[in-house]
């Protein structure tokens, strides 16, 4: 994770024909986490996709250092396949060391499909997933959503420990997020 870096410059994001946010700059370096904030609607997870390259800058620019793991509302966890086997798909690719199954309580659901799997089940799986994929920048979409405080409680320290490592986090959420030594930025202050 070394050089994990995230610089924002003078972004700005048009969905549709609505200008969300502009004048948008930030810079991240190793260890470092930024906590987006703003009501429904103002491009919290817009600004995660552009920084993802899933999405376009209207203006401004996106520059990224290392890899790039995102965690929203769509897991990419095959539906038809047990859990286990689901995760073991992108272990293979990601050439995960370490996927956090055990830690995430997920060892009892390995022979559940997918489809069968709680929001929260779900979400566990997905964070099982990402941090098997070792990405220097973690990109998390509303990630305590479905979770309960245990769950909630372990993703916080998990994104500690990512962070603790040289890695960084960008969170995007109008919950509260327990994180030390985090930023706070609140979108609106850019709004169109
Ligand atoms: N592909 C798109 N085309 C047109 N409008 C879009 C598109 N994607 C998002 N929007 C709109 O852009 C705005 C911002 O959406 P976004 O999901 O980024 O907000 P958010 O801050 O993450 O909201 P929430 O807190 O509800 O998750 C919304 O009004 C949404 O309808």
């Amino acid at each position: 994770m070394q050089g994990a870096s995230v610089t924002i410059e003078d972004l700005a994001c048009r969905r549709g024909d609505r200008l969300l946010f502009r004048g948008l700059s930030q810079r991240l370096g190793p260890g470092e986490a930024l906590h987006v904030t703003g009501s429904n609607g103002i491009g919290k997870s817009s600004l995660l996709r552009i920084v993802a390259g899933l999405a376009p800058a209207f203006a401004g620019t996106v520059q990224t250092g290392g890899a790039i793991g995102l965690i929203d509302e769509r897991h990419a966890l095959d539906h038809a396949l047990p859990l286990g086997r689901a995760l073991a798909f992108w272990r293979v690719l990601d050439r995960a060391e370490d996927s956090a199954v055990e830690r995430l309580g997920l060892a009892p659901l390995l022979d559940v499909p997918v489809r069968y799997l709680s929001t929260g089940q779900k979400k566990r799986a997905a964070l099982a997933r990402l941090i098997g994929e070792n990405a220097a920048i973690w990109l998390l979409d509303e990630p305590l959503n479905g979770l309960d405080s245990d769950a909630a409680a372990l993703t916080e320290a998990l994104v500690a420990e990512h962070c603790a490592g040289g890695g960084i986090a960008l969170i995007a959420s109008h919950q509260p997020f327990t994180l030390a030594r985090k930023r706070t930025l609140a979108l609106g202050e850019f709004a169109a």
